[in-house]
């Protein structure tokens, strides 16, 4: 679903993202971890060609498209609707004097998506959400039930991939394991991809198959989340295992 070769981001001069190579199949989950200013979010946001200040180079295939070359329009087909991005904080992305039923709804006819009312039942539910939540606006929400609920709407619109950036970090610790839980259950059940963008190692340590440590742009160690996380072979993934609580 995601296939990265060589891709380089820099502004101006400066390298702030180089990745050599990274992919996340169907069902699988990677992530990315290092400390702030890494360049993890960089590196999220070129897949979708979402850094239109900076100079990208290098290969990216999502969703069988080559975002390098892709006309607008082919890349606009996939943003939002096959790859989602999940930010941290949803509810400042969600139209405060909207009711989410009423966001949901106006979000699936923009995309041309049929059997509204059946979808967002099947979508809510995969996000054991309840449907008395569509009634609400979004500062009648928790903020794990509005993440919940940005989930929801990406799956409701189709989506394949999720790109999530430190999506549980603005969430207090039993929210987040919801959360989390729900990313989970949408791997398995649905064989959806997922990139993550975290500096939560313990959170990584459950979701994810895969682990890229970058610092400074760099990528400094990658390989199974198993092995990464419990013998790391680079002085600065151990420094960041050191440093969790
Ligand atoms: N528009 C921009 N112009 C110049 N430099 C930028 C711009 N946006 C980001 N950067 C720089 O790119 C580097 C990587 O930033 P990025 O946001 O990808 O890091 P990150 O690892 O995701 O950190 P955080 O966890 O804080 O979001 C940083 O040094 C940042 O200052």
């Amino acid at each position: 679903m995601i296939e990265v070769r060589d891709l380089q981001v820099r502004y101006g001069d400066r390298v702030v993202a180089d990745v050599p190579e990274l992919d996340v199949g169907a069902g699988e989950c990677v992530a990315i971890v290092g400390e702030s200013g890494s360049g993890k979010s960089t590196t999220l946001l070129s897949l979708l060609g979402l850094i239109p200040d900076a100079t990208v180079s290098g290969h990216v295939t999502v969703c069988g498209v080559d975002v390098m070359t892709a006309a607008p329009r082919r890349l606009r087909e996939i943003r939002g609707a096959r790859v989602a991005l999940v930010m941290q904080s949803p509810q400042a992305a969600l139209s405060p004097a909207t009711r989410l039923g009423v966001l949901m709804r106006r979000a699936l006819k923009l995309h041309g998506v049929g059997r509204p009312a059946e979808i967002m039942a099947e979508a809510l539910e995969a996000v054991l959400l309840d449907r008395e939540i569509l009634r609400r606006y979004p500062h009648e929400v928790s903020g794990g039930q509005a993440q919940r609920f940005a989930i929801a709407l990406a799956i409701a619109l189709g989506a394949e991939v999720i790109l999530a950036d430190e999506p549980t970090s603005a969430l207090d610790v039993t929210v987040q394991a919801e959360v989390v839980g729900v990313l989970r259950r949408l791997r398995r059940d649905r064989g959806l991809a997922l990139l993550l963008v975290s500096h939560d190692l313990a959170l990584v340590s459950t979701i994810a198959d895969r682990v890229l440590v970058m610092r400074d742009g760099v990528v400094v160690e990658s390989g199974p989340a198993a092995k990464v996380l419990a013998d790391p072979d680079h002085p600065y993934t151990r420094e960041l295992l050191e440093a969790l609580p």
